[in-house]
């Protein structure tokens, strides 16, 4: 099925193929702080990431992701709102057209410029298309992006971007330690949901940092000067890649501090 973010594709067409997207825990949704309530239960999160697991950074036509192996537990997240061990497969992004949009998830209604996601999977399962298909497959780590200062730990992803241009574009990408990429309080909400693209599959636990990282204005504009398209078709940027946010239907969203 092709999707995509455009108007005849995008988030409000999705349902026809993908009919779970009007399911009863979708994502992303709209943070209210004062509703999240505070779980003395949760633990600190635990992320422990080889660098060396980093392989490649791959321009998939909808984002980029940087992929790590995942055939042992070198990296991985444990503690927080999940039991037993999730392996990191990949990290992405999400972001706007201009610097007040591009976040998926939104806190009292405000959006960030960008978001990043660091998808896991529960080793319970043997491999991720399999752990996708069950509640509690997957756990995916969000951290909001701020414009302000230009970002160092960054620039490695970004300046790799030149050679992903267009759709299909795959290059290497070797030891990078993906937690250089986190804010310095691991403090945060969670609440059960989806893969916020297509297949949308209701097997993510959604583990949203509290604290935001800072990205500049021209480093946003590295990220929208990649391409939906690929070689050789008409050039659309990149950009606005972000699902925008879906009822809650009663669920609730808890959070790890007071
Ligand atoms: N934006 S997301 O929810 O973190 C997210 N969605 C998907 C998805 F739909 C996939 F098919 C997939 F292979 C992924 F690795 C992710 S990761
Ligand atoms: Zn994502």
């Amino acid at each position: 099925h092709c999707w995509g973010y455009g108007p005849s594709d995008g988030p409000d067409k999705w349902c026809k193929h993908f009919p779970i997207a009007n399911g009863p825990r979708q994502s992303p949704i709209n943070i209210i702080s004062g509703q999240a309530s505070y779980d003395s239960a949760l633990e600190p999160l635990k992320l422990n990431y080889d660098p060396s697991n980093s392989t490649d950074i791959l321009n998939n036509g909808h984002s980029f992701q940087v992929g790590f192996v995942d055939d042992t537990d070198s990296s991985t997240l444990t503690g927080g709102p999940i039991t037993g061990t999730y392996r990191l497969k990949q990290f992405h992004f999400h972001w706007g057209a201009s610097d007040y949009r591009g976040s998926e998830h939104s806190v009292n209604g405000i959006k960030f410029p960008c978001e990043l996601h660091l998808v896991h999977w529960n080793t319970k399962y043997l491999s991720f298309g399999e752990a996708a298909s069950h509640p509690d497959g997957l756990a995916v780590v969000g951290v909001f992006l701020k414009i302000g200062a230009a970002n160092p730990r960054l620039q490695k992803v970004l300046d790799a971007l030149e050679a992903i241009k267009s759709k299909g574009k795959q290059t290497t990408f070797s030891n990078f330690d993906p937690k250089t990429l986190l804010p310095d309080s691991l403090d945060y909400w969670t609440y059960n949901g989806s893969l916020t693209i297509p297949p949308l599959l209701e097997s993510v636990t959604w583990i949203v940092l509290k604290e935001s990282v800072s990205v500049s204005i021209t480093q946003m504009g590295k990220f929208r000067s990649l391409k939906f398209s690929g070689d050789g078709e008409a050039h659309c940027c990149m950009q606005d890649n972000y699902r925008p946010t879906q009822p809650l239907k009663g669920r609730k969203v808890r959070r790890s501090f007071k």
